[in-house]
């Protein structure tokens, strides 16, 4: 029987639910917080830095960061068909088995990665690796053929086997570490968001509803039970009903939604005059992410000049563990032609970056409402490198991004030579202190409405629905217990897929 299901969020994964559902012959109505993906910015991956503090950008900012010497970061995240994935580097990165068999342990029992493999199987459309861990025909292109590379990478790639760091010819197969080309979603040289590649081939699909600049405010709850959402589409307050919600609006603003409903830690919502309808305390807890901090050199005997029409500014990283007794990688450097600098330094205009990266964060943080008004400034308090362990992971990185500089490759090639952290930052303690100043997000926010059984979980790992009410699943990067060790969109896009066999298995 066909049903009528509401996803909120055209990102990452409710583009795969809303191609799923409609394929299986149920009505959907996809509400959009932002505009259509009409941005040239959008599509052409050299011109990725113009979409941050744009329209299709929520421009959202954390709490002062105690261990990042109390700055707000700057949380870019998109408001745009494709969601983040209209405005993220399309990197395709899923994470070894040891990511997915530690969420099972976590409680996510049913994710673990022989679970997961074939899923991830039926995503990807690649002609990288091998048949047995690769898919050849799904939906989205994952390519590390697709762009044009830059020569610069080129002496990245040897400078950092000169550093020690082992090539990977597929860091999505058996093995992640090693330094490597990225695997992009790209095709015809554009970016190729799930939105792109699920939904957009669907627009003039008559049981499709596509609304953008339709913001939903709260879940409509009757008796325990969801039928519907308030939105606000074109500045008037709708309620729109449905047999089903789905929440996909990612990270930040699925448990935001939640909140506002009165689903979440009882205490929090009684001190803001919200009516409880489920006391979970899990929702908003668990906030965490990937962290960066900036390797800058300059090049003195040859230009990098600026990246061609469609040309990605990041085309490699590597994977390196560091941390003692661990048998995945705590670090992700990715390397940029251009200089990732912030507002407090001065580059030279032909500089690049090799940025050290954290992706096995112990830091944990929250996401709390500020007031009942849906229209409030939310306060997100990941609580950055509040542990011993970050610090010393991003320590290590740095030390390491700044060792590849160093190699011939390098400096015989491009004359490179460091410019930031700079020779004055020496010591652990100097470049902690380099890292607590200067680090960014990776942008890979998780785990706010995580998967479980226990007490503190939000969603039932079995359905994706939320516990305690009917109605009402989650469907994207919010489910994740922990973040896995790369960039997040692949398990998005595999939550994605996984929350639509679970409602078609109920349909
Ligand atoms: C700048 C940047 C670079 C990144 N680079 C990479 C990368 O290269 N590789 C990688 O793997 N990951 C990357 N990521 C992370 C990755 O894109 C995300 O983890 C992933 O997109 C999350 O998917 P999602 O479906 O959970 O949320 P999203 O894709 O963010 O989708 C949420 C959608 O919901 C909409 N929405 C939110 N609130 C509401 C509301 N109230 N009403 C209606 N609609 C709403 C949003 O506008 C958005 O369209 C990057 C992210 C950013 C921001």
């Amino acid at each position: 029987m066909s049903r009528h299901i509401i996803v909120v969020g055209a990102g990452s994964a409710g583009s795969v639910v809303t191609r799923r559902l409609l394929d299986a012959g149920h009505e959907v109505t996809l509400l959009e917080a932002g505009r259509k993906d009409e941005n040239p910015a959008i599509h052409d991956m050299g011109r990725m830095g113009e979409l941050w503090h744009s329209e299709d950008d929520w421009d959202y900012y954390t709490t002062p960061q105690e261990g990042a010497a109390n700055r707000e970061l700057h949380w870019p995240r998109g408001k745009v068909q494709g969601g983040s994935h209209s405005l993220n580097a399309v990197i395709w990165v899923r994470g070894p088995r040891e990511d997915y068999d530690r969420w099972v342990e976590e409680g996510a029992t049913g994710w673990g990665w022989d679970q997961v493999l074939p899923v991830f199987k039926r995503i990807e459309n690649t002609t990288v690796g091998s048949d047995e861990l690769r898919g050849r025909d799904g939906l989205l292109d994952v390519s590390e053929t697709a762009y044009e590379r830059h020569p610069l990478f080129e002496s990245l790639y040897e400078a950092a086997q000169q550093a020690g760091i082992p090539a990977n010819e597929d860091y999505n197969g058996a093995e992640i570490d090693g330094v490597g080309w990225e695997q992009l979603n790209i095709r015809d040289g554009k970016r190729l968001s799930t939105f792109r590649a699920y939904v957009f081939p669907e627009l003039d699909n008559p049981r499709l509803h596509s609304v953008t600049g339709a913001h939903v405010t709260r879940l409509l709850i009757e008796d325990g039970r969801v039928v519907g959402v308030e939105a606000v589409v074109d500045g008037e307050t709708r309620e729109i009903r449905a047999d089903e919600v789905v929440l996909s609006a990612g990270a930040l603003d699925t448990p935001r939604i939640l909140l506002l409903s009165g689903i979440g830690p009882r205490e929090d919502l009684e001190a803001l005059g919200i009516d409880v309808v489920a006391d979970l305390p899990g929702v908003g807890a668990n906030l965490h992410d990937h962290l960066l901090a900036p390797v800058i050199a300059k090049t003195t005997t040859r230009e990098i000049g600026a990246p061609g029409p469609g040309q990605p500014i990041s085309q490699m990283h590597h994977f390196s563990t560091f941390r003692e007794g661990s048998n995945v990688p705590d670090t992700q450097p990715i390397y940029f032609m251009v200089p990732m600098a912030d507002e407090t330094m001065t580059v030279p205009e032909s500089a690049f970056t090799i940025h050290a990266g954290l992706v096995r964060p112990t830091s944990r943080g929250t996401l709390k409402l500020a007031s009942a008004d849906a229209a409030e400034r939310v306060l997100m308090d990941p609580r950055l490198l509040t542990t011993e362990e970050d610090v010393a992971s991003m320590v290590a990185s740095v030390k390491q991004c700044r060792d590849i500089v160093r190699q011939q490759a390098l400096v015989e090639g491009w004359g490179a030579e460091e410019v930031y952290p700079g020779a004055e930052v020496q010591t652990d303690e100097e470049i902690a202190q380099y890292v607590r100043e200067h680090c960014v997000t990776y942008h890979h926010q998780v785990g706010t409405a995580r998967m479980g059984t226990d007490a503190d979980a939000v969603v039932d790992p079995a359905t994706l629905k939320v516990h305690g009410v009917e109605g009402v699943r989650v469907v994207d990067a919010s489910v994740m217990p922990s973040v896995t060790s790369g960039n997040t969109n692949a398990p998005s896009v595999l939550i994605g897929e996984r929350g639509a066999d679970f409602i078609l298995a109920d349909a």
